[in-house]
């Protein structure tokens, strides 16, 4: 699946694939200060699916983006499958990004002028690796678009064009898959096929993957969910059901509140 090495017979796909710890987020300046994030730690396993949920402002894109390298923390460290990837120049965070990280957003952003074979070669080309035409059709053949290499993305339904982005975040094989709102802009059937082929490359192969999203039904195709309010981790759940997320959800600031008069007493 996806030309990955999966969880081998050894447990290839154990480990820690994602580590924060101590991660601060602050945007502005002394009059416009925001803490986005405020001291998030965390220990992601590889082969893992992690739903990251919480309030609008609570910090989860934030969180994606600086555990990506899309952004820097202001304070903490972040690593992925063990190497640090805080303190490094631009020039090598994007190199690092290229090699660990795949990335998938709300929006798709494919490139329009480029087709679906060229838009999911593009990761190799840019991290200077072997265009893998094979591996591009395999994985192409995993999300259903094995007959649509030549189309231009406009020629594509919304789901269709995730279904490009997710295998271009998944050509590189990258160690981590960030995806933030990856359904956000889809019908309620293409966001299904969507998450059952995020659930699937994480099961089939042992990818590590993140996904904020808002949605208790997608929420409930990953192992686990983390919730955060106001940029501090604040709650985890094993084994989400869509009921069980829209519930705690319903009750997070309560949870918020009452952690907070116990921590002051
Ligand atoms: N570039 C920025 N400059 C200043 N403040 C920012 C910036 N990006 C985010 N913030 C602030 O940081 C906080 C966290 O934002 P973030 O986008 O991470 O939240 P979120 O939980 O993803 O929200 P939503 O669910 O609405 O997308 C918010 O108060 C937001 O206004």
């Amino acid at each position: 699946m996806f030309g990955r090495k999966g969880p081998d017979p050894a447990g290839q796909a154990t480990g820690e694939a994602l580590r924060l710890e101590g991660v601060r987020k602050v945007y502005g300046t002394d009059g416009n200060r925001v803490v986005a994030l405020d001291g998030v730690s965390l220990s992601l396993p590889a082969g893992s699916f992690t739903a990251v949920m919480g309030p609008s402002g609570s910090g989860k894109s934030t969180l994606l983006q600086c555990a990506a390298g899309l952004d820097s923390p202001t304070e903490g460290r972040v690593l992925v499958d063990g190497a640090e990837l805080t303190g490094e120049n631009e020039t090598e965070l994007t190199k690092f990004r290229r090699q660990r990280i795949g990335f998938v957003f709300q929006q798709f952003n494919l490139l329009p002028t480029l087709n679906v074979m060229q838009n999911v070669v593009l990761p190799l080309k840019l991290a200077g690796r072997k265009v893998d035409r094979e591996l591009a059709r395999e994985v192409l053949g995993r999300v259903g678009l094995a007959e649509r290499l030549g189309h231009l993305p406009a020629e594509l339904s919304g789901g269709q064009q995730q279904r490009v982005a997710i295998a271009r975040a998944l050509v590189t094989r990258p160690h981590v898959l960030f995806a933030d709102e990856p359904t956000g802009a889809l019908d309620t059937r293409s966001a299904r096929d969507v998450l059952g082929l995020l659930q699937e490359s994480v099961h089939m192969s042992g990818q590590t993957v993140v996904m904020v999203t808002h949605d208790p039904v997608a929420a409930s195709f990953a192992n686990a969910v983390l919730y955060l309010a106001d940029g501090r981790i604040v709650g985890h759940q094993s084994a989400p059901t869509a009921e069980a997320v829209a519930e705690r959800m319903t009750h997070l600031a309560e949870e918020v509140e009452r952690q907070r008069t116990m921590a002051e007493a």
